[in-house]
């Protein structure tokens, strides 16, 4: 029989699912506060447990890392009353199998639990660990173009210095891979790279997602948060599209980066953390200091070293290999052989303009390998409109010589003329301006 470990702080909530599960084949046993589920699991281990994520005494963070420290194969799902969106991302990524909010229905909270129990405990994204980043390492593909050789010699120079780095790029050149490889090749390596995207962060979040809050501090903060700086701490963070920031968020991220210490939102005191520093934005920065939204002093202050990332098509070179690349990662998440790109498929990509960089080469290959039939080759059917029709666009675009323009012009109308005058080639000379003897020798010219 599966054994359940239910902690909720509410008695009744204890009972309550206590026994529909004992009646769903299940035994069960409850805790009332975190920490009497912790003496409890010292002392025995169970398949899954149900966690309320407000306990009064720990938070349900704190229960899921002991768990995992403890018994990594045991299931955890939560529940609360309030549905954060930002706490059921956090627990997922650190491992819990759901997040469900109350009120419980007895069919859903069986169902999940079946659901849980039925497949193996997911892993805890290792975003932030070694594992993740050697592999993320074995796919990067550094090429060997003259500007992809440029920009990997500046990254082997600043990486393992501590100098805060500004990227430019457009997008989907991989910015953030980027970034990644410069964490693994600092001394930071064994620490977190916490990447934080501020193009979708809203003004009241940025300062709480990055420098955390403290519970109560404003409407909503119902318990403590780390920010990305103390999560940060000894490694790296990533400030992807760092123009986004309001002015107020850029005021005290110059302030911590300064001070090298961080204030939580709603807290006196300052923590001291040593984190790098490195900012991506696909927008020119400097213009943005020059129009006044975005603080010159943090700028500078960012600016330690600056890399431009080249578009996929002034890299157009390292195309085969990232293609080689691509391919061999759908290979295997699709468990089939691909033979390669066709004559005419190698010839679209060469002359595409590529406006969403490698990501979009990364989409059309995947796309492409999902259509193509295990041990064939990739055709151009295969590939998505904007590629094939902008060939065609440009095909029908194509510059045509100007003395073939000329030509062409002529021969029309020469033949209007000839037409005109029933095929009298004096008469026509004579409309036309020139001598009977030139006529003859542009109809030689253009072979009438
Ligand atoms: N050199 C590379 N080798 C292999 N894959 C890469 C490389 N560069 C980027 N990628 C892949 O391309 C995709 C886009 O990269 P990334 O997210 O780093 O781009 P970005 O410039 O940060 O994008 P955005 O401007 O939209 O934030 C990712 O899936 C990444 O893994």
């Amino acid at each position: 029989m599966k054994k359940i470990l239910i902690i909720d702080d509410d008695p009744s909530i204890c009972k309550i699912l206590g026994k529909f599960l004992q009646k769903s084949g299940y035994e069960v046993v409850t805790a009332l506060s975190g920490k009497q589920a912790l003496l409890l699991l010292k002392k025995q281990s169970f398949h899954l447990v149900v966690c309320d994520y407000n306990l009064g005494d720990i938070n349900g963070l704190e229960v899921l890392s002991k768990i995992n420290s403890l018994y990594p194969q045991t299931i955890v799902i939560f529940i609360s009353g309030y549905g954060n969106i930002q706490t059921a991302v956090d627990l997922v990524k650190e491992g819990a199998f759901h997040f469900l909010t109350k009120p419980l229905y007895p069919d859903i909270i069986l169902k999940t639990i079946e659901e849980a129990l039925s497949q193996k405990k997911p892993e805890k994204e290792k975003s932030q660990s070694k594992p993740k980043q050697q592999v993320n390492q074995d796919k990067y593909v550094k090429g060997n173009s003259a500007s992809a050789k440029k920009l990997f010699k500046h990254v082997a120079l600043v990486a393992p210095t501590d100098y805060s780095v500004i990227i430019h790029g457009e997008t989907g050149t991989g910015k953030e891979a980027l970034a990644r490889l410069i964490h693994e090749q600092s001394k930071r390596r064994s620490q977190n790279f916490v990447a934080i995207d501020c193009g979708s962060l809203s003004k009241e979040l940025a300062a709480s997602e990055l420098f955390g809050h403290m519970k109560g501090a404003f409407t909503g903060a119902l318990q403590d948060k780390k920010g990305a700086f103390e999560i940060a701490d000894g490694g790296t963070i990533f400030l992807d599209e760092i123009g986004n920031l309001s002015y107020e968020v850029q005021m005290y991220l110059l302030r911590t980066l300064q001070e090298k210490s961080v204030r939580c939102i709603g807290e006196v005191k300052e923590k001291v953390v040593d984190v790098r520093v490195i900012a991506a934005s696909n927008e020119d920065l400097y213009e943005k200091v020059r129009q006044k939204s975005f603080r010159e002093d943090l700028y500078h202050r960012l600016n330690e070293f600056k890399l431009e990332v080249p578009s996929l098509c002034e890299r157009i070179d390292d195309l085969p290999l990232l293609v080689n690349s691509f391919i061999s990662q759908a290979e295997v998440q699709l468990d089939k052989k691909i033979k390669g790109l066709s004559v005419q498929v190698k010839e679209l990509f060469y002359h595409y303009s590529w406006p969403g960089n490698i990501r979009e080469l990364q989409n059309v290959i995947k796309r492409a390998c999902l259509l193509t039939e295990d041990g064939a080759q990739i055709e151009a059917d295969s590939l998505p409109l904007e590629i094939t029709d902008f060939s065609e666009m440009n095909k029908s675009q194509q510059p045509v010589e100007l003395k073939n323009v000329i030509l062409e012009a002529q021969k029309n109308e020469i033949i209007r003329v000839l037409e005109k005058v029933n095929y009298n080639k004096t008469k026509a000379a004579s409309l036309l301006k020139i001598d009977r003897k030139t006529l003859y020798n542009k109809l030689k010219e253009i072979n009438l």
